[in-house]
């Protein structure tokens, strides 16, 4: 590089810095100020109302006195909080300002203009000349979608064509220039070199300054409703959702926000691992959760549920288990979008007949008998919707129960509560009653309330003390409501969350083991192989109160075809990682759920472990189905980044059409296959190699396991062996941390580890062909050194890896 390049490079970063620094003094005031302006108006807020509620008037000025305070509180705020991330940015810029720079001629102009990009743009005092562009501009796509020469980029105006004369990427770190060079073809294959050459670390980095044409295409696709991402292990399927959802933030920053985006992640560990990815590109977090959070939210109270992972758990060992084959079918069927539409029609038959409800009870009496509730129900004109019937029958039941209520004022209990208050007690419940019932009185307005327990609260208090506890006719009447009320209480409240529908029986109900009823039922819906089992195995469960996994979406599903859905229309955008996980009925969940929401799914299907698993591609896809091709983009990535071209060009033979899995060249150690005769011998070098990878400076090294069982051997086995400072890793692990880990391979989806060593590669823990997945998921994890432990026969799928791709250990 010829030193009068480097030296107007310096001088130009020593400028930007200057000027960074420049603003940044100029800003700190600023925001110091205005975070002092703010905290005092919290501090002084109602030093600064007044607040006075003795007439309606006065009333209405506190009202607008609050109002005008909150506004003013809120705008200086507002303001700080602009100014505070305009300061962060800066702040984060004057550590490395810029990652590239691209010099581009438009059509017709006469000279390039030099577009340096970085994290978040950087304007000029001038407030004209971008001094650095924001990686999510427009003209920044450039930087990621060509090489020198005809290029052209999208913008709000239309197509800008024109020449890219130079691409050019720099490593400044700490404000320091370390290097730069010019990338010819794709994003500087050196650049990226470095950067997938160091180290795992236990959160995930962001990808900006080496973003890849196929990645960027997923970052900023803004058109598909539906936009599904097939990208082998290790493409960068996570990191480009991750970016997406920053681009996303900041080209519709006037109407979208953080929280109108939701990623979908596989597990709460997941969840920590990726949380500090958006933060660090000065975008705040976007809601987290996984789908099992959901479930639980809505049904853990009532039921308890399985979750994925003990289901996976079932399927990976349960398999000589009474009832085996008709549990995955059932899961298979569960999972299916025939068995979608059959609760539909089960939702059309119920319409017409069949309801369930229980009966309505108070004090060990039947109020409503469930036979009534049913009459009520079906008397409502057919032509309304069922969930609308339900509204109207839980209108009718909270009425009755008005009724029943007037008539248990002078019931015997009432006086028995009546006679057991003591004087003071008397007087507490008086009051206790009387501030419930200025709170609970649903009917009034405010100042209407306020007038009548003012009203209330004189006459108690003009009683004197003599008359407090001789109460007036009209006084006991009202504890007697009062007292009635309370009891009603739970009761109302039941009817108003609808528990008067037996949404347990009706989904009981529905697994006749008559396959004719089943049929007659759903319209005529065929029912799976094993079906008598599965229905036995079904109700089983939910006669305990618990639900499996594959039965809660269809649960909930039909509660809300019963009850009402819930929609959340606020959502915008839902992210699906590890998409191939989820089952179609969970997609067509998700669709009505969040109606208002694009999708984006990012997923493998040589990952999908669970038998539930959804095609993401192909003919068959259900997911192309859920919003129609017209409306979908599909995207495959071949590249995969993760792991070295060795341990690339091994694991992908594991997988049948795994050939066209295409490795970066960066290079490694071959992967190593460690053989023994006896468990002993094989787990003495274990713990050798353990020890050697660490001390080669390995930070993050995991030992993969099937499952959890293999797991807690696998843990057991290592710390007798004088193993220290080991985790292990299960379902309640909630973060992330470097050093030696047990994993089972469904927990370490999604994520990756410097090292990776596979506890069994024996056929005895991977035979089926489903398993073939799951021990190729488990290699995939692997960034710099794969190694395998093997004891009798080998895994069936490792005969497939030619001989000259791994190294061999006899151990004898
Ligand atoms: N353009 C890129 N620049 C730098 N690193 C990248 C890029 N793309 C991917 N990577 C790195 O490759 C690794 C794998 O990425 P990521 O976890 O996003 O892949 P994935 O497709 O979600 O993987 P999997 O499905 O196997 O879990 C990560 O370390 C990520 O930082």
């Amino acid at each position: 590089m010829k030193q009068k390049e480097w030296d107007q490079e310096q001088n130009r970063l020593n400028e930007v810095k200057l000027k960074l620094k420049e603003k940044i003094a100029e800003l700190e005031p600023e925001v110091d100020t205005l975070y002092g302006q703010a905290s005092n108006i919290r501090r002084h807020f109602w030093e600064e109302v007044t607040v006075n509620t003795s007439s309606d008037e006065d009333f209405e000025e506190t009202f607008f006195s609050i109002n005008q305070q909150a506004a003013l509180l809120s705008e200086r705020e507002r303001t700080h909080e602009k100014r505070r991330q305009q300061w962060k940015s800066l702040k984060r810029l004057q550590q490395s300002p810029y990652f590239g720079r691209i010099d581009f001629k438009e059509d017709g102009l006469n000279e390039a203009d030099q577009v340096y990009i970085g994290l978040s743009s950087f304007l000029a005092s001038d407030g004209m000349n971008f001094l650095v562009y924001d990686w999510r501009t427009p003209i920044a796509s450039l930087y990621y979608d060509y090489s020198p020469g005809p290029a052209s980029y999208a913008t709000p105006g239309g197509q800008i064509k024109g020449n890219m004369e130079l691409k050019r990427q720099y490593q400044i770190k700490d404000g320091e220039l370390l290097n730069f060079f010019d990338a010819s073809v794709t994003i500087g294959d050196s650049m990226l070199q470095q950067v997938l050459g160091q180290g795992a670390n236990n959160q995930m980095k962001s990808i900006v300054a080496t973003i890849q044409k196929e990645q960027n295409a997923i970052i900023r696709n803004d058109i598909s409703r539906m936009l599904i991402v097939q990208g082998v292990a290790g493409s960068g399927k996570t990191s480009a959702a991750l970016q997406r959802a920053a681009y996303l933030l900041y080209k519709h920053r006037e109407r979208l926000t953080a929280d109108q985006i939701v990623l979908f992640s596989p597990n709460p560990m997941f969840n920590s691992y990726v949380s500090t990815v958006l933060p660090e590109l000065g975008e705040e977090n976007m809601q987290q959760t996984t789908f099992q959070e959901y479930l639980d939210y809505w049904l853990g109270a009532a039921m308890k549920l399985e979750d994925p992972f003990e289901q996976i758990e079932y399927v990976l060992t349960q398999e000589s288990a009474v009832g085996y084959e008709a549990r995955v079918d059932g899961i298979r069927y569960k999972a299916s979008e025939a068995f979608l539409i059959a609760l539909q029609k089960y939702a059309g038959w119920l319409s017409k007949e069949g309801m369930l409800f229980k009966s309505i009870r108070f004090r060990d009496r039947e109020l409503i008998t469930s036979k009534q509730l049913y009459e009520q129900f079906y008397g409502y004109d057919a032509s309304v919707r069922l969930a609308n019937r339900i509204i109207l029958l839980q209108e009718w039941v909270l009425k009755e129960l008005r009724k029943f209520a007037r008539n248990e004022l002078s019931a015997e209990w009432v006086d028995k509560e009546l006679d057991y208050l003591d004087n003071e007690q008397y007087v507490q419940a008086y009051s206790e009653i009387l501030k419930k019932f200025q709170r609970d009185e649903e009917l009034f307005d405010v100042s209407e309330r306020y007038a009548k327990a003012l009203d209330r609260a004189n006459k108690f208090t003009n009683q004197g003390e003599d008359q407090i506890f001789d109460f007036s006719e009209q006084q006991e009447d009202l504890l007697r409501q009062m007292i009635v009320k309370e009891h009603f209480k739970p009761l109302r409240r039941m009817v108003k969350k609808m528990k008067f529908v037996d949404v347990n029986g009706l989904y009981a109900q529905l697994f006749d083991e008559e396959g004719s009823v089943y049929s007659r039922m759903t319209e005529g819906a065929d029912v799976p192989a094993n079906w008598p089992e599965i229905c036995r195995q079904t109700k089983e469960k939910l006669g305990n109160k618990e639900l499996f996994y594959e039965d809660a979406t269809p649960y909930l599903f039909l509660k809300e075809l019963i009850e009402g859905s819930r929609m959340n229309t606020i959502v915008r955008h839902i992210f699906v990682d590890e998409g191939q996980d989820y089952s179609p009925f969970q997609y067509a969940f998700l669709k009505k759920l969040f109606p208002n929401a694009r999708m984006t799914v990012l997923g493998d299907f040589g990952q999908a472990i669970f038998t539930q698993s959804s095609k993401l591609g192909g003919g068959d896809s259900p997911l192309i189905k859920l919003y129609g091709e017209e409306n979908t983009t599909l995207i495959p990535l071949l590249q995969s980044y993760r792991s070295t071209k060795e341990i690339v060009e091994f694991t992908r033979l594991m997988l049948p059409g795994g050939e066209e899995i295409i490795p970066f060249e960066r290079h490694g150690k071959k992967p190593l296959i460690t053989t023994a005769g006896s468990r002993e011998a094989l787990l003495r070098q274990l713990v050798h190699d353990l020890e050697s990878l660490k001390a080669e400076g390995n930070r993050s090294i995991a030992v993969i396991a099937k499952n959890a069982a293999e797991s807690k051997e696998a843990y057991e086995a290592l710390t007798s062996s004088g193993m220290e400072a080991i985790r292990l890793v299960t379902t309640e692990t909630l973060t992330f941390e470097s050093g030696i880990m047990v994993i089972p391979a469904y927990l370490a989806k999604g994520v990756e580890f410097d090292a990776v060593a596979i506890y069994d590669a024996s056929s005895e823990s991977y035979n089926r062909e489903s398993e073939r997945k799951l021990i190729y998921t488990a290699c995939t994890r692997a960034m710099h050194q794969l190694q395998l432990y093997i004891c009798g026969e080998w895994a069936p799928y490792l005969n497939a890896v030619s001989r000259e791709l791994y190294e061999l250990q006899a151990l004898g």
